[in-house]
């Protein structure tokens, strides 16, 4: 009987490198993350949601045919968080699945607008976010970060409410560190923001932005000028100026780059037509993220895996993309370095077995 050997040429299981690689992921939204079961334990708290309380017909639910659709889903799902004990139990939940893929740190943006509105206590929601965030370190060891966004379609009492809540010293929780801006992005001009981003860049927090999603590289460029962005989300519209590719490079200025989300929305037709891999030909610091991960039907260690088909990496590429996320983060010097360190010991055991 002839004995197969494991050809050592064969390729290695880059799935199960992705599974146990240190990770960190910064564009990943609060309501977006509520998994299949809690937002069918959340629809079968309030009968009068039109949310599947089904997994199975929840998946049905989550499939969007443009990205306004997304936006109506997003909210039918946003309208399911009612109370401070809802929003403890969606944000402990989303810690527990973002530390079974290895993620360390996380920054998860959240629109406290789109919740204090529908009438939730602005107090009682900050303290069951940062109860959340302090029993997910203690418990998972991850390490979750805070960025407030505007829902620019809202307008500017959206931006105002917004700005108040992330730069007033008796609400703002301990936990925030950017700003953003979220939406749709067609008819919402980014200059308008310019002076909410001014006062929350002056109260310490980091500017990122959705822009390039939906719309063109000018919306891109309006991000950097008026609302001095630090990153940039999605930024897909970036490929069609090879001026602002070459400034982002310049500058490392990061992509949050979110490949199965913009095929959801339908911004992008395919992912062999993402433009990531012109992102990573111009030099830019791209990281990898889920966006809306059960709505997109994916996870953080899924993108990892569509990342390394469109720009065939290895175990070594893969960990680049790690770090870049770990480098492009508002985590303080030493927690970079634990976590960069950590992701080059895996990768080095992993590499020697
Ligand atoms: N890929 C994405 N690209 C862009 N945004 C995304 C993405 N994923 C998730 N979001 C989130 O969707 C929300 C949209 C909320 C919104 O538009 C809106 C409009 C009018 C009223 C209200 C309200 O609350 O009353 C809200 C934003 O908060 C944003 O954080
Ligand atoms: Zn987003």
């Amino acid at each position: 009987m002839t004995q197969h050997l494991v050809d050592p040429r064969a390729p290695r299981d880059l799935t199960a490198f992705i599974a146990n690689l240190p990770k960190a992921e910064l564009h990943v939204h609060h309501v977006g993350s509520a998994s299949p079961r809690i937002v069918s334990e959340l629809a079968a708290r309030h009968p009068d949601s039109k949310v599947p309380t089904d997994p199975e017909a929840l998946a049905d639910y989550f499939t969007f045919t443009d990205f306004a659709h997304f936006i109506d889903v997003y909210l039918s799902v946003v309208d399911l968080i009612r109370t401070p004990e809802d929003v403890r139990l969606l944000t402990y939940e989303v810690a527990r699945d973002l530390a079974r893929q290895q993620v360390r740190y996380a920054e998860l943006t959240i629109t406290p607008f789109s919740s204090t509105r529908r009438g939730i206590d602005e107090r009682a929601f900050m303290d069951a976010i940062e109860d959340a965030r302090k029993a997910a370190e203690a418990e998972f060891g991850t390490v979750l970060r805070w960025c407030f966004d505007i829902p620019g379609e809202a307008g500017l009492q959206a931006a105002e409410e917004t700005t108040r809540l992330a730069t007033d010293d008796r609400l703002r929780p301990e936990g925030l560190v950017s700003f953003g801006l979220g939406g749709p992005e067609v008819g919402v001009e980014r200059p308008q923001f310019k002076p909410y981003f001014d006062r929350a860049i002056a109260a310490g927090l980091h500017s990122v932005p959705h822009a390039g999603e939906t719309t063109g590289p000018q919306t891109v460029w309006d991000a950097l000028t008026h609302l001095r962005a630090e990153r940039i989300g999605h930024g897909t519209s970036s490929a069609q100026d090879p001026k602002l590719l070459a400034h982002l490079a310049e500058h490392r200025i990061p992509l949050e780059v979110c490949p199965t989300s913009n095929i959801a929305t339908r911004a992008v037709r395919t992912l062999d037509e993402h433009p990531i891999k012109e992102f990573v030909r111009a030099g830019v610091l791209v990281t990898i993220n889920s966006d809306d991960p059960p709505m997109f039907g994916t996870d953080l260690d899924n993108e990892y895996a569509v990342a390394a088909r469109l720009l065939d990496l290895d175990e070594r590429g893969l960990a680049e993309l790690a770090k870049n996320a770990v480098e492009a983060s508002f985590l303080e010097a030493g927690g970079k370095a634990r976590i960069t360190d950590e992701i080059d010991t895996y990768t080095a055991q992993w590499l020697s077995r």
